[in-house]
């Protein structure tokens, strides 16, 4: 092997990985946890059958997927019995530190067997916390393909026939939407989970910046790097970032998930025209939120 041969493998083995963030996003019960366990070929994500949300905070996991480095934020669910909407929504807020500086995907998970009005406020608040741009950087990804599959249905049969509501979101996301069966053999989910990759990097192609980021983001960003500076010597770099994100979650003081609400809040606002302050104010109020 010549010395060039061997100085480009060496390259390819110390390569660095291409990283994708991922925010899985959805009502409770679609399956969020399971995708995310899906994704990272393990039980990392706890997952169960409840009308209340089993994920109550965020959870953050790091996978490799072949050649990819995966980030894993699930999220907890929106419309759960026990836990009111401001605190979801709260919670889904602080997601925001674990995924800075910015989700190349955000993965709304739906079930293939109900979409309700709750799905659609679900949207619908999501696309208010995160702006126009949202629509940009989502994937549909619909859980309960094995049910599908034993009505001798495809994706496309179940498409073709979804409510009006669903057809609009679809536009919106440029009907990047694909199935899975979480409850299928390894294999079935390693093919859910390519397909899924698959329409995210080709969607990294299309979007400038390749993620969805925001002055939020930036902020939440610049902290952590902030924090990384402090711990030098500490371990490697991945190592560290990881560290940070798991304080950020579990709301180490340094970081705390009230400054991030803050800065939603003053950023939102600012951004606004006069009227639309006033009514953004007027709903933040009524929801108790800030
Ligand atoms: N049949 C079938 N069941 C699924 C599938 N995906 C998830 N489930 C089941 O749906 C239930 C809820 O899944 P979770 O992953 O806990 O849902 P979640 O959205 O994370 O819920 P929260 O953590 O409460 O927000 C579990 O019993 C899962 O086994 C699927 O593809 N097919």
């Amino acid at each position: 092997m010549s010395a060039g041969t061997s100085a480009s493998l060496l390259a390819c083995f110390f390569a660095e990985k291409q990283v994708i963030r991922i925010v899985l996003l959805g009502r409770t019960g679609n399956g969020k946890s399971s995708v995310g366990n899906s994704i990272s070929e393990s039980k990392a994500f706890k997952s169960e059958i409840s009308c209340e949300s089993i994920t109550k905070q965020c959870q953050y996991h790091v996978a490799d997927f072949y050649d990819i480095r995966l980030e894993i934020v699930d999220t907890p669910g929106l419309f759960d019995t026990e836990t009111t909407q401001e605190e979801s929504i709260k919670e889904i807020a602080s997601c925001i530190g674990a995924s800075a500086p910015g989700p190349h995907a955000f993965v709304l998970v739906l079930n293939i067997n109900r979409f309700t009005k709750e799905e659609e406020q679900t949207v619908d608040t999501l696309s208010q916390l995160f702006g126009d741009k949202f629509f940009s950087y989502v994937v549909i990804l619909f859980t309960g393909k094995d049910g599908l599959i034993r009505n001798g249905k495809s994706l496309e049969d179940f498409i073709a026939k979804v409510p009006d509501y669903l057809r609009g979101l679809l536009d919106k996301c440029k009907n990047r939407c694909t199935a899975i069966d979480n409850t299928g053999t390894q294999e079935k989910q390693k093919t859910g989970v390519n397909e899924l990759l698959t329409l995210i990097q080709t969607m990294m192609k299309e979007n400038e910046p390749e993620y969805y980021t925001n002055e939020i983001y930036l902020k939440a960003e610049e902290m952590i790097v902030e924090h990384e500076k402090d711990k030098d010597g500490l371990g490697d770099k991945s190592n560290k970032r990881h560290n940070s994100r798991i304080g950020i979650i579990n709301g180490d003081s340094w970081f705390k998930k009230e400054d991030i609400i803050k800065m939603i809040k003053d950023m939102y606002i600012a951004s606004l025209p006069f009227i639309g302050r006033m009514v953004f104010q007027a709903l933040f109020n009524k929801l108790n939120i800030f």
